[in-house]
């Protein structure tokens, strides 16, 4: 079972967060949430608002009409940045190095997937930016802050390859779950439920139990939960990676219209090729022993991709190159 901290990202130690967390603003029924503003222009497989309940810009900082595609060439602000980072787990069989001078800067509404073999550090990464894990070395930031303030301010929703619902919770109820420990009125709750569970499709499911819905719909379900407080960084840690491929490429679909919705950085562990060519707007290759990044690929690929966008040249280049980035890996050990 997860811990509290785990499901909604923040410190439940006794003592109060130190700086005071720059909450997300309260949102009524009708307001959107951030970074929504240009949704009923555009065009994907979840659902969009109609235009007339597409709200006046919510977020100062979404661009009124972002033409595409800009957000993989624009040199967006930085998110995440690791400098030289090291990560030394000290075990009963001696110091395991995760992590070893990992450099990478992540900028505002990237989508970047981490591809490598079981061992390589993808997990422990992601856990070090969202200050679950702690580095022995370098220095890592998030929001120009360090991952423990970021997790303070509510900067990143997080997913897990399980859906880690609580079973005896509606699904209203567990996305509202880190809702109620923030503090949010009933009213608000409610709200950004409603809202979440549009943004995946499964507004007609809040009042199911976990086990009535499919393993997909359960994992939509948690990517709702993680979407629920507005933060701007999504971190999943293979999500899809149980499922079924004919589930997990529509999966795929709606989470990169997802994406493109809501103008999230999000941060993707996958043991897949395909499917972290066909997310990304970067993807990095990682290898074990010690855990570190191989290969940065900026894709060149445009933002809209139909799931054919796999068969073209284009797509089966970079894959290529991703195979022999994780094969050199390989030969390295
Ligand atoms: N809490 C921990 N204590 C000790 N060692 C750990 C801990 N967490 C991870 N490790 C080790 O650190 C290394 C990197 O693990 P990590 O889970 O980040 O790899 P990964 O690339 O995500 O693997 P997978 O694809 O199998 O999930 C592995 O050798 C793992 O055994």
């Amino acid at each position: 079972m997860l811990s509290r901290e785990e499901i909604d990202g923040f410190d439940h130690s006794p003592e109060p967060p130190k700086p005071a967390p720059a909450r997300a603003p309260k949102v009524t029924p009708s307001q959107p949430l951030a970074g929504e503003a240009d949704l009923a222009s555009r065009k994907g497989n979840w659902r969009y608002l109609a235009p007339e309940a597409a709200a006046p810009q919510a977020d100062a900082e979404a661009p009124a009409a972002a033409p595409e595609p800009t957000r993989a060439t624009d040199a967006p602000a930085t998110v995440i940045s690791a400098r030289d980072l090291d990560l030394v787990f000290q075990t009963n069989d001696g110091p395991v190095h995760a992590l070893s001078g990992v450099n990478l800067e992540i900028g505002k509404g990237e989508f970047v997937s981490f591809i490598g073999p079981s061992g390589c550090g993808k997990t422990t990464f992601l856990r070090a930016v969202a200050g679950l894990e702690h580095p022995t070395g370098g220095s890592l930031t998030v929001n120009g802050m360090t991952p423990d303030e970021a997790r303070q301010a509510r900067a990143y929703g997080y997913v897990f390859q399980a859906a880690g619902l609580y079973p005896w919770r509606t699904i209203a109820k567990n996305i509202s779950l880190p809702l109620q420990i923030m503090g949010y009125s009933k009213a608000d709750q409610e709200a950004r439920v409603a809202r979440v569970l549009e943004l995946v499709e499964l507004s007609g499911f809040a009042k199911k139990y976990p086990w009535q819905l499919s393993g997909g719909m359960q994992q939509r379900a948690s990517i709702a939960r993680a979407l629920s407080f507005d933060a701007d960084i999504l971190l999943m840690d293979e999500p899809f990676g149980a499922l079924d491929e004919i589930v997990r490429d529509h999966l795929n679909e709606q989470l990169l219209a997802l994406w493109k919705r809501t103008e999230k950085t999000i941060g993707f562990v996958t043991h897949s090729i395909p499917e972290a060519v066909y997310l990304s707007t970067k993807i990095v290759v990682m290898s074990p022993r010690p855990g570190r990044i191989t290969d940065v690929i900026d894709s060149p690929l445009p933002l809209d991709r139909p799931l054919d966008i796999r068969d073209t040249p284009e797509f089966i280049e970079i894959a290529h190159r991703v195979r022999e980035g994780l094969r050199a890996g390989h030969l390295d050990e």
